[in-house]
């Protein structure tokens, strides 16, 4: 292009001198960030196999209308899963390819959550025989539990499910308006069967909310079933974004099922009649709920890693102000304010990937315990789970709205690919749990173990542990101590909840620090990132922290200095940090994100994609522009 400088060329790497910066083995980093040599070599191996296939390109998406837009999903859906099947890819490979494809869709409750409620509350006898159909993708499945009138209280919701023992069936029924479901995923064009949760009633006895298997489509010609009423129910927030994904609407007209379609592992109903409950707590029902949301903490860190890529990579492109003597202005990754915004979200992600590998280690655990009948340490792995998807996602939502502030005005562009990656990325912050909700439950459970958080503090933790601990125990004591009920209350517990996960992100970030950690210079990146997220938090909640005595004016003044002492020795490692995430252009999907950095020439490029420029006069022009401009319209009377 003419005019183009050495410095706007293709091909050159725009970031070469701030990756030379680099203090450590960035190849080693990729490797603790993918968790293992054998998970980055199937990331590294998948995500280019995406991003390298036409087939799978998602840059038109914001162009396409809502129905070319889940026609295009359907396309790359099955365009997937040939690829599945033609390269013999593993289960690990595709659930990498799915997630590389980067697009919200009907397979990720198919995979997600209909296949893990069947694994989880199935008998043997149910797994053998839908687990096999569900594997090849015979029948395709939705998580139908949340209705119109209900989601957070899943107690409360009203679709039936009533045993007919003249005929040995179930009767799914929705008897009101608000007990449709509503919300599922893939439900509304796509599933041909559901895990719909229902409430169980046998010989005219209510025993609470039970799953079941309905198809809903026919296999034949994919049309409802008769008693099935079912659709999308519209738009949702942002253009393309979550649109790709068809959450449905559904009611049951007494639909009919065989009794071996209730999920039986937790409670049966017998061919008499009888109900039997297991000797297993009845929340297992809800044990998909909480497998999904360990995966939403590890969803969390990809997320936030990827904002803070696109972010970190532009501050150090984007120069402005500063210039002395002519010479080139200041990157404004190198502003103290740039920095305290931008290296806590680093931080950040790096802790909600220890934190993820930390609780998917908790929810095996506690799912090997369970096989033992062992409930021992399911209220643990539930306020756990609950409590740090909350705080994950809710740290992550926010933390991809400051990532496209600090891209400036660029980073309102949907080339920036911030946009689309709030809007898909929102909604996390309440399925599967509103997270408020969430903390409530995180709550009650701190509410029956303070007593035993003050043990723990005296056991050998680390000061920084300690702090944090003692933060929780005050917060905890001084809503306890005052005689008011719960709900009076419940506005401060959410918050010692809050202080409680905190705890856990920073005590399990110190853990992963005293594991063996090989590469030059690794751990004591990992370290610093530690410190920043830990005094950055201590900073925010200083009043916490002050009025529970463990720390003093001065510790906080100090902890101030020290953040920005870490600031500065995070800044030369900065995009070597980020590309350790080892993401590539295509599922960034950002060109202020891209990985060589020459985003001016490839910003101006995209802008002439826009179907707006595919004519220099607007359309309409002539209707409307061309008359005001020659004043033939009637001026209004003043
Ligand atoms: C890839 C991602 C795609 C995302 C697609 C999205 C999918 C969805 O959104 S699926 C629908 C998700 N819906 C929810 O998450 C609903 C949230 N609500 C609930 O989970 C529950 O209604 C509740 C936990 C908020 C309340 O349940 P309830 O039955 O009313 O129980 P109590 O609060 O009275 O607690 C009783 C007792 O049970 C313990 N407990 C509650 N839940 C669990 C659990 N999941 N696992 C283990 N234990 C649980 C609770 O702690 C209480 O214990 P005690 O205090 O000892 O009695
Ligand atoms: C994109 C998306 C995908 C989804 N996919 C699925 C799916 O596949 N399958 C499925 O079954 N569901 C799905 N859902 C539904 C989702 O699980 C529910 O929306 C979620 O659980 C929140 O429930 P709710 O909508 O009833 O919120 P509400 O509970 O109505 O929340 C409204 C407000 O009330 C507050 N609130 C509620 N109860 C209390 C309380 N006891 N104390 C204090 N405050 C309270 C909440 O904090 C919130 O501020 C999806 C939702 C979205 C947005």
């Amino acid at each position: 292009m003419e005019g183009v400088g050495e410095e706007e060329m293709e091909g050159v790497d725009h970031l070469a001198h701030e990756r030379n910066k680099s203090e450590f083995d960035v190849d080693a980093m990729k490797i603790v960030w993918a968790g293992s040599p054998h998970a980055f070599d199937v990331s590294d191996r998948i995500s280019k196999l995406v991003a390298s296939d036409p087939g799978f390109r998602k840059d038109n998406r914001s162009t396409l209308s809502r129905k070319e837009l889940f026609k295009n999903t359907l396309r790359k859906a099955a365009y997937a899963w040939k690829t599945i099947v033609d390269l013999r890819l593993s289960e690990e490979e595709a659930a990498k390819l799915r997630f590389y494809v980067d697009e919200p869709a009907f397979t990720d409750l198919h995979w997600g959550m209909f296949i893990p409620a069947i694994k989880g509350q199935g008998t043997e006898e149910q797994q053998q025989k839908w687990l096999p159909l569900a594997y090849k993708m015979q029948i395709i499945g939705c998580y139908a539990q949340t209705e119109l009138g209900h989601g957070s209280n899943v107690q409360g919701l009203e679709t039936t499910a009533t045993f007919d023992s003249q005929t040995d069936e179930f009767i799914i029924h929705s008897p009101t308006l608000t007990s449709s479901k509503w919300w599922p995923g893939g439900l509304g064009k796509v599933a041909t069967h559901a895990i719909a949760y229902a409430r169980l009633i046998v010989g005219g006895r209510e025993h609470g909310v039970h799953g079941f298997i309905v198809q809903l489509r026919s296999l034949e010609d994919h049309s409802p079933l008769l008693g099935i009423t079912v659709g999308d129910i519209g738009m949702k927030f942002g253009n393309g974004a979550y649109n790709t994904m068809d959450n449905g609407v559904l009611q049951f007209d007494h639909v009919r099922i065989p009794r071996n379609q209730m999920l039986m592992r937790v409670s049966q109903v017998t061919c008499e009649g009888k109900y039997k409950q297991s000797d297993v707590p009845r929340q297992l029902v809800y044990g998909t709920m909480v497998y999904v949301r360990q995966t939403i903490v590890a969803d969390a860190s990809c997320a936030l890693s990827r904002a803070v890529c696109i972010a970190t990579r532009y501050s150090a492109v984007r120069r402005q102000f500063g210039s002395q003597n002519g010479g080139p202005e200041t990157q404004v990754i190198d502003y103290k304010t740039q920095q305290s915004r931008l290296f806590p979200l680093l931080a950040s992600a790096y802790a909600f990937r220890f934190i993820g590998e930390w609780l998917k280690w908790l929810y095996a655990d506690v799912t090997q315990r369970l096989q033992a009948n062992d409930f021992s340490t399911l209220p643990e792995a539930h306020a756990c789970t609950a409590g740090l998807k909350s705080l994950t996602t809710t740290a992550t939502a926010d933390g991809i709205e400051e990532c496209r502030k600090l891209c400036g005005g660029h980073g309102y562009l949907c080339s920036s690919g911030l946009p689309e990656l709030f809007a898909v990325y929102v909604p996390a912050c309440t399925y599967e749990g509103d997270n408020t909700v969430l903390l409530l439950q995180v709550a009650r459970f701190l509410m029956k173990t303070v007593s035993q958080l003050g043990s723990r503090l005296s056991s050998k933790k680390p000061v920084g542990t300690i702090a944090y601990m003692t933060r929780v125990e005050h917060l905890m004591q001084c809503r306890c101590g005052v005689q008011r009920g719960f709900a009076e209350l419940s506005a401060d517990l959410v918050e010692a909840a809050v202080a409680h996960c905190q705890l856990i992100v920073v005590s399990k970030f110190i853990e992963k620090l005293q594991q063996e950690i090989p590469g030059k210079g690794v751990k004591q990146q990992l370290e610093v990132l530690c410190n920043i997220y830990a005094l950055f938090l201590l900073h925010k909640h200083q009043g916490d922290f002050l009025s529970t005595g463990c720390i003093t004016p001065k510790h906080a003044a100090l902890a101030n200095d020290e953040l920005r002492s870490l600031y500065s020795q995070v800044r030369p490692n900065a995009i070597a940090l980020v590309d350790a995430f080892n993401y590539t252009d295509h599922y960034l999907g950002s060109i202020l994100g891209c990985y060589d950095g020459n985003v001016y020439p490839k910003l101006y490029e995209a802008a002439w994609k826009d179907p707006l420029n595919e004519s220099v006069v607007p359309d309409g022009y002539h209707l409307y522009i061309r008359p005001l401009l020659k004043q033939e319209i009637r001026t209004a009377r003043l």
